[in-house]
């Protein structure tokens, strides 16, 4: 965990003498003047947030030593996913002569999504104070004013109809105008796909380092979120930018340089693409759609849903957007995995743009992606070829130790996930000293897989639903599906990908590629010349 920088110790450390105390204080005080009268002018365009990567990255200095004179600011950005309202607060420092550089991120999540308030507004009001709360404890007092503060929603909130979403969104505007932070006219909106995409694309490129270096390769993105999902990588293949639809391709003006970058939005049409958002294919939307419900409306009837993707036999019910639906899996089948995929197949038919392309570029996967995959054990403590502690002796899948060594199909030990003997390259050693105890899969580290490994594993678990419930009724049809997306995409089974929820760090979401944009507006609104 990076530690918050400690600015004011740093500064009375270094002023040795009485006098340079009071002109330290002087400075200081003049200092906080003037940010406070100036809010945006401390904000960076997205260009010096280029070279505050690579400021970041090559001196690799910590935030706690930075020197005497470092101008701190921060930036707030709520994420009202479908699933979920979280709060990004980015600490950022920008030494003398220097640009800013990205410090620190504090991040907390709410469950449920803003949507779930669209029929009781009043209610959404508490868990987005809760969150300013966090920011306003996060945030020195002084700074609060000229903090810029920014709710994006997404497919939970474009799914309403539209004049429920409004006022949600007033709601929150209502709150935010009544926060101490710094709120523009603009700090409320649903944000569309495309720039959902592109935002994530930033994130991670700003994050793993791709951006602060010309010519170095940028790594492709995709986010499976609950309503939506994107895929979101610059074309290497010059082709695919001549055979893309139109509408697929969008212009990115970052750092001096052009980009030309590929964002698919589940769902719309292709001459719609970038004006249009037709939702479906979250993994909560995509599993209404296997199910073959409708959103927003109950079952004819009350009728119960049948799916082969769920364990034979099973009876339960299940809340998506409001509404409750009754399920029940079929009658026990031989193949549950070959129904179940080729239900999903007629779901995603027509509906995913394929391209060649993503041979060639490497993908970082976050969302739902991360959480199946750690869920079922896909990704963990150790990975494949990883060299185990001595001490650590790894289990075996009847609970019977193993040899300490190198974590391959030797030491299975995925107690909670598949079995490493269907050659799965993603296999994870749940390990302990005693060769017992079997630690969880480690929520920060995430892991690489292949495109693969989803098919194995959700041929796994779907043929052991009924033996081992463990898993929860829906994870043979969510691996199933993600599986499937993936290989509709057009990646080939072999294909790596690093599953992660934060990269040094920080969380890999679109928020803080959206923060960057969001400060880069204020400053061309304080100075339209530039
Ligand atoms: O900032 C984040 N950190 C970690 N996970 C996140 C973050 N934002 C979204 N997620 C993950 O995204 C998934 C839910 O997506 P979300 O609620 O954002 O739907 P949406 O993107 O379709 O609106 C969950 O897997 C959740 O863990
Ligand atoms: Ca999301």
């Amino acid at each position: 965990m990076r530690k918050r920088p400690n600015h004011g110790s740093l500064r009375m450390a270094k002023v040795a003498y009485p006098l340079g105390l009071c002109v330290g204080l002087f400075i200081y005080i003049a200092y906080i003047k003037w940010h406070r009268a100036s809010a945006t002018q401390a904000f960076f365009s997205i260009a010096s947030a280029a070279s505050a990567a690579r400021w970041s990255q090559q001196a690799h200095s910590p935030p706690g030593t930075a020197a005497r004179g470092h101008e701190v600011f921060y930036g707030i950005m709520f994420d009202a996913g479908s699933t979920g309202t979280r709060v990004h607060i980015f600490h950022f420092a920008r030494p003398p002569g220097e640009t800013p550089t990205l410090t620190h991120e504090t991040f907390k999540a709410l469950k449920p999504g803003l949507s779930a308030y669209a029929d009781d507004v009043e209610k959404s009001s508490q868990g987005i104070q809760e969150l300013l709360d966090v920011a306003k404890q996060d945030i020195p007092f002084d700074f609060w004013k000229a903090t810029p503060l920014v709710l994006k929603a997404t497919a939970g909130l474009r799914l309403l109809p539209g004049e429920k979403a409004q006022k949600l969104l007033q709601k929150v505007e209502e709150v935010f105008k009544a926060s101490p932070f710094l709120v523009g006219d603009d700090c409320v909106s649903i944000m569309n796909g495309t720039d959902e995409g592109v935002s994530a694309w930033i994130t991670v490129n700003f994050l793993t380092g791709s951006l602060k270096t010309p010519g170095r390769s940028s790594v492709g993105v995709l986010d499976l979120g609950g309503g939506s999902t994107q895929i979101t990588f610059l074309p290497r293949v010059e082709g695919t930018l001549q055979t893309s639809p139109p509408g697929y391709l969008t212009a990115l003006q970052v750092f001096n340089r052009t980009y030309r970058l590929y964002s698919y939005r589940s769902g719309a049409t292709l001459t719609q693409m970038l004006l249009h958002s037709y939702l479906g294919l979250g993994l909560m939307s995509a599993r209404l759609a296997i199910l073959g419900g409708v959103e927003g409306k109950p079952a004819k009837d009350g009728k119960e849903l049948v799916s082969p993707c769920l364990p034979p036999g099973f009876k339960g019910e299940w809340e998506h957007a409001e509404v409750t639906y009754r399920l029940s899996g079929t009658t026990a089948e031989a193949s549950l995995h070959a129904l179940c995929a080729s239900r999903v197949s007629e779901v995603l038919r027509d509906r995913v743009h394929r391209t060649e392309d993503v041979k060639h570029v490497d993908f970082y996967a976050f969302s739902y992606y991360y959480d199946l995959a750690a869920h079922v054990g896909l990704i963990g403590p150790y990975q494949h070829g990883e060299h185990l502690p001595t001490t650590v002796t790894t289990v075996s899948e009847d609970g019977g130790p193993w040899k300490p060594g190198i974590c391959n199909s030797q030491c299975p030990g995925a107690l909670s996930g598949p079995s490493p003997a269907m050659g799965l390259s993603g296999s994870v050693c749940h390990a302990s000293a005693d060769g017992r105890a079997i630690s969880p899969p480690d929520a920060e580290k995430g892991g690489s897989l292949t495109v693969g490994d989803f098919e194995i594993a959700a041929k796994y678990v779907c043929r052991t639903l009924e033996t081992q419930p463990r898993h929860g009724p829906f994870t043979c049809m969510d691996l199933t599906y993600i599986s499937t997306l993936l290989q509709e995409f057009g990646f080939p089974r072999t294909t790596e990908l690093k599953l992660t929820r934060k990269i040094d760090n920080v969380e890999t979401s679109w928020a803080l590629g959206a923060i960057f944009h969001y400060i880069d507006s204020l400053s061309r609104q304080k100075s339209p010349a530039s």
